[in-house]
């Protein structure tokens, strides 16, 4: 491993400046009965910042989310968000963090606005003189794209479109720090880019902090500033998704087609590579191209290779 390796309690939240974390979990350890599934995690998130929690299944992700969120006990470690412990939060603290759960299934009668109207009621009372809650839920429903079924009934919203409203209820009260735990399962690609220009947004406007868990990688590329891979309740990789890629000895793959035929080849540095190949055949080349480790390629060697070290 290069030096990138941030692991363990030693690194925590190093990049990220005491006085700026609204997330600060340090040697967070969770036993459930006899078995352990977070075995020390510690991170930090700053104001603003997007921050994806990658790994595999039962990787222990719900688990930190949901003791963050104050919805699960610790079994030992320290846990910061907005400053307050979550295990002892109050409903002050609470209105300041949005959640968005899996679909509102119960509420099919509602209509769409009507449910919004409804919980963003509760949150007039956290009002501040630099934040006004709710936010407006005409401008919520634009900016979620539902302003064309405000008046829908929730039963009829396909699940799109459910999703969707499942993050309008998440934000209705204008959180200062928001959790989304696999936000764009069941999303059209169209759907899903709108949801990400939404993510963007809510950082730019509001300065919202996000958490988020996702299996697509793609998605955690376009929105996370920072990248947090957790393997068998541990923290093997923080950074950007070019931190990590660097610290995987990385090859790109050279693709390129010559008289109609099609190559591929794998080199560290691809530059000589490529300036051989040109000198050689000229024109000749066709469709060059060169390509970077993906975050996907990454993310299976960071998985496998901290495997590997913990058999
Ligand atoms: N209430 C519980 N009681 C006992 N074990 C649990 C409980 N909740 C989760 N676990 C176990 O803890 C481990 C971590 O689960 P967790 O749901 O946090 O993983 P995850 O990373 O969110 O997985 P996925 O990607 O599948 O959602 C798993 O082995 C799971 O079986």
């Amino acid at each position: 491993m290069g030096g990138m390796a941030l692991t363990g309690a030693l690194a925590a939240g190093t990049q990220v400046p005491p006085g700026e974390r609204v997330i600060d979990v340090r040697d967070l350890r969770m036993r459930y009965g006899t078995k352990d599934v977070l075995h020390g995690v510690s991170f930090a998130a700053r104001r603003g910042e997007v921050l994806a929690l990658l790994g595999p299944n039962g990787a222990g992700k719900t688990t930190t989310i949901e003791i963050l969120e104050g919805f699960r006990m610790r079994s030992s470690g320290e846990v910061t968000v907005l400053d307050t412990d979550p295990a002892r939060a109050g409903e002050a603290w609470r209105a300041r963090v949005g959640v968005v759960l899996q679909s509102w299934r119960d509420h099919g009668k509602w209509r769409v606005q009507e449910l919004l109207d409804h919980l963003g009621a509760y949150y007039r009372r956290y009002s501040t003189d630099l934040k006004s809650r709710p936010w407006p839920v005409g401008d919520l429903l634009e900016v979620v794209g539902l302003s064309a079924l405000a008046s829908t009934r929730i039963a009829r919203l396909s699940g799109g479109q459910r999703r969707r409203l499942d993050v309008a209820i998440g934000i209705v009260g204008r959180p200062d720090l928001l959790f989304l735990d696999e936000p764009t399962v069941g999303f059209d690609p169209e759907a899903r880019r709108e949801f990400h220009d939404l993510v963007h947004r809510l950082t730019d406007v509001d300065d919202t902090t996000i958490l988020l868990t996702t299996h697509d990688l793609d998605e955690a590329e376009k929105l996370a500033d920072r990248i947090l891979i957790l393997n068998d309740g541990r923290i093997i990789a923080d950074g950007s998704a070019d931190d990590l890629s660097r610290q995987v000895a990385g090859e790109s793959e050279i693709r390129w087609t010559r008289d109609g035929q099609r190559f591929v080849h794998s080199a560290a540095n691809p530059t000589p590579f490529v300036r051989e190949l040109l000198l050689q055949h000229g024109d000749a080349v066709e469709d060059l191209e060169v390509r970077r480790n993906s975050l996907e390629d990454t993310y299976i060697r960071l998985v496998h290779d901290s495997e590997g070290r913990a058999r």
